[in-house]
């Protein structure tokens, strides 16, 4: 039965290739000893024999049926056939004739790794017995054989593992101990990997350690002395100098010792990591550069991990924000709660997408409180350096850079030109309409913005009766109770003043300078706010001034940091703009009323006071169709006779008494002038003739009733023509009126007539 492992075992150990000259050798010594013609070892291989040594016998090979080797493999035992031809398991297959010098066999197993792979056999061509002693004798050879077989594949496989040493990147070292280290051996590739050259150090027997640099030596001592003490393995690494290049090496070291712990050998195996040591120092050096890189550039640095939740910094990081790097607090909490409040949210959300991997970078411009209370400005730039095999990020690692200066500066600038954009939005409002108010409450927003305030007004001090009380143009609507809320309405309706300065912002009034406070209820002035009104925190009353003279102020309140000087210097050019428009709507103002009266003056009859003929010229011009009108031209009666007898004064005192007549009896919307020397014009807007008839009949009676300033006391009457504004042009209506005035002339004056078609 064929063996299931036996093939494998032939195999690995090579026994179906060449013959071995030994165990031929010895085969031959085995013949002779036993003084057999033949003798061999026999391999079984699939369907025959190898006969890997062999004497006496010129075939190498035999079929398993032709072998009697067969015997001895299935049954695992020495098999000896003292005679063939007396055998009774082979006299009938008539084995023997056909062999025939073939009379006595002798076969041993032969064993390797417990399985019987073949056998040592005897032959002779006559028959012979063989002693117990012999048979023994055959058996300890044979296991001779197997040893022989196994030491030979050891042997062939220490030969391969020296070859590969030897082209190994790995150099093998044995020191013996004894007082010192002696080098026993080295493998050949100590020259190629090492550059130490083998030949050189296993006949000049210099010492290994002639070939390290001095640093190198005092670690290899150490090694030594830790081996002495009972250390069996270690780790070092050493620079050869002595070479024929420079290198570094890396040492594993074993230690052997006697029964007693005294040391016995030391086996190494070094291997050149020059390379590494050289990038080790390239790191090196560059992570020392990126040090001073950082140190030099006045970087805080950080590495947050996200799984603990810690955030590593080094002290500038710290410095940056005044905290004692000695009390840092690593948790995520101790830097968030640090930043801005408004600026927190989209520095979460950054971080946030740049860990879900959505950016490339982490960066970012932010404030950091500052452990004195003031706000850093950080400029920040990071990514992840670590993930996970899930791609979960584990750490972000950047830097902190403080821009503070940088980024006040560019404030400053942008709120400089933001300051100018609102002043001219606020020159241009005011010119669009010339309404200070609502170029003021136009700019509102932008002040508090600007101004980084919660709340904010904008007064104007303006006399009353030698009061001075401040007009609000525009303030923060702020309502807590019914009482604020009326108040709202009557800023809303432009009513709103400041009557009372015994307060922090009446202490900018009085004093007519800056007020600043920073604690709520600090300043003398301060006598708090009514009951409801949101608290205020911090105070700045900046004056408006004009040459030197206060005209008006700004209030802010709640600034998230202190009010200072610089935010009111800042703010001076607002305070200016504001100052001259107070200032042009002065002068406005004045030219307005100027204005007015002349033109006032050149529309009205000075004696009469009445408008004159061109304001009425001007009022019938304005007068549309579909207004229902009547025409009235009056004229006193006989007028020529009064200036005749009364003198011309007279005339005129009558003429100024009929205008104050008029101006009673005819109030608006109609209309009186004095259209000539005696004469005078009315335009009524009454519903009816009926009226119209009521009304003027009323006007003569109180002129005929009237005590003109006549010497003689008498009365003065007038008549009077009416037309109605019917046709489509006044000039036809006037002389229509004209008309019937000849008529009431004509039918004996003081009377009222109508004009009627003919
Ligand atoms: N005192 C004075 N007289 C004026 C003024 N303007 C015109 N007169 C005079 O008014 C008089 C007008 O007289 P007439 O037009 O003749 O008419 P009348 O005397 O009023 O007679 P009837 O109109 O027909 O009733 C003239 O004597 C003018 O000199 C003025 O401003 N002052």
């Amino acid at each position: 039965m064929p063996h299931p492992k036996r093939q494998a075992l032939i195999d690995k150990y090579g026994l179906n290739q060449s013959t071995d000259e030994t165990l031929n050798n010895l085969i031959s010594s085995i013949a002779q000893l036993f003084d057999v013609p033949v003798a061999m070892t026999a391999i079984a291989q699939k369907g025959h024999f190898v006969f890997q040594s062999r004497y006496g016998l010129d075939i190498d090979t035999s079929p398993l049926e032709d072998a009697l080797c067969v015997l001895v493999l299935n049954e695992e035992k020495q098999v000896v056939i003292p005679d063939l031809l007396e055998d009774e398991r082979y006299t009938e297959s008539h084995f023997a004739e056909k062999r025939p010098g073939l009379r006595f066999y002798a076969g041993t197993p032969l064993v390797i790794e417990d399985v019987v792979i073949g056998s040592v056999c005897l032959i002779d061509t006559k028959p012979r017995q063989l002693t117990e002693q012999q048979c023994a004798t055959l058996h300890q050879f044979s296991s001779f054989i197997s040893d022989h077989i196994a030491l030979k594949r050891e042997h062939y496989q220490l030969q391969n593992e020296h070859s590969l040493l030897d082209n190994s990147p790995a150099v093998m070292l044995c020191w013996r101990y004894e007082n010192g280290l002696i080098l026993q051996s080295v493998t050949r590739n100590s020259e190629d990997v090492l550059g130490l050259s083998h030949e050189y150090i296993t006949t000049h027997q210099q010492s290994f350690e002639s070939f390290l640099t001095q640093a190198s030596q005092e670690e290899f001592h150490f090694m030594i002395q830790n081996h002495l003490s009972g250390v069996e393995t270690t780790e070092i690494h050493l620079e050869l100098s002595n070479t024929t290049r420079r290198v570094w090496i890396r040492l594993l070291s074993k230690a052997f010792f006697d029964e007693e712990g005294r040391l016995l050998t030391i086996q190494a195996i070094a291997t050149d990591n020059t390379e590494q040591r050289h990038f080790e120092k390239r790191l090196n050096d560059a992570n020392r550069q990126m040090r001073l890189l950082l140190e030099a550039s006045e970087l805080g640095t950080w590495d947050y991990n996200t799984e603990t939740d810690h955030t590593q910094v080094n002290k500038r990081w710290c410095d940056i924000i005044g905290v004692d790097y000695e009390f840092y607090d690593g948790s995520s909490r101790f830097w968030r709660q640090r930043i801005h409040p408004a600026d927190l949210q989209y520095v979460n959300k950054k971080i946030e997408a740049h860990l879900k991997g959505e950016s490339k970078v982490y960066s970012e411009v932010y404030r950091m409180r500052h452990e004195n209370g003031s706000w850093v400005w950080i400029e920040t730039y990071g990514r992840v350096v670590e993930r996970d095999e899930t791609g979960r990020a584990l750490r972000l690692a950047g830097t902190h850079r403080d821009i503070t200066e940088r980024k006040l500066a560019e404030i400053h600038q942008m709120k400089q030109s933001q300051l100018l954009g609102f002043i001219n939005k606020a020159r241009a409002a005011y010119l669009e309409n010339h309404d200070l108010s609502n170029a003021c409450q136009k700019i509102l927003p932008e002040l508090i913005d600007i101004a980084d305030s919660q709340f904010a007004f904008i007064g104007q001090i303006v006399f009353e009766n030698n009061k001075r009380r401040l007009f609000i143009h525009a303030i923060s609507e702020l309502s807590w109770n019914s009482a604020s809320e009326a108040l709202v309405e009557l800023y809303k309706g432009r009513k709103l003043y400041f009557d009372s300065f015994d307060n922090l912002f009446g202490e900018t009034i009085k004093t007519e300078q800056t007020v600043i406070s920073n604690q709520l209820g600090s300043h003398p002035a301060s006598v708090g706010t009514p009951k409801g009104h949101p608290p205020i925190y911090r105070f700045m009353g900046l004056p408006i001034q004009l040459q030197g003279e206060i005209t008006g102020m700004i209030g802010l309140a709640n600034k998230f940091s202190n009010y200072t000087e610089q935010d009111a210097e800042f703010l001076k050019p607002l305070r200016d703009a504001l100052a001259g428009l107070f200032y042009a709507v002065e002068l406005e103002t004045a030219r307005l009323e100027a204005e007015n009266q002349l033109l006032r003056m050149a529309m009205t009859d000075p004696l009469s006071g009445l408008n004159n003929r061109r304001a009425f010229l001007e009022y019938l011009g304005s007068l549309s169709q579909d207004e229902i009108s009547y025409f009235v031209m009056l004229d006193i009666d006989y007028f020529k006779s009064i200036n005749d007898r009364f003198g011309h004064d007279v005339g005129d005192s009558v003429i100024k008494q009929l205008g104050s007549v008029l101006k009673e009896s005819i109030p608006a919307p109609h209309f009186t002038a004095r259209v000539g020397g005696e004469e005078f014009a009315i335009v009524l807007h009454e519903q009816s003739t009926e009226s119209v008839t009521t009304r003027l009949t009323k006007l003569m009676e109180t002129i005929r009733h009237t005590e003109f300033a006549l010497p003689n006391k008498s009365s003065v009457t007038v008549s009077m023509g009416v037309a109605a504004y019917t046709c489509d042009n006044t000039s036809t209506a006037l002389t229509q009126a004209d008309k019937a005035l000849y008529k009431a002339k004509e039918n004996g004056r003081d009377q009222i007539a109508w004009f009627e078609n003919d």
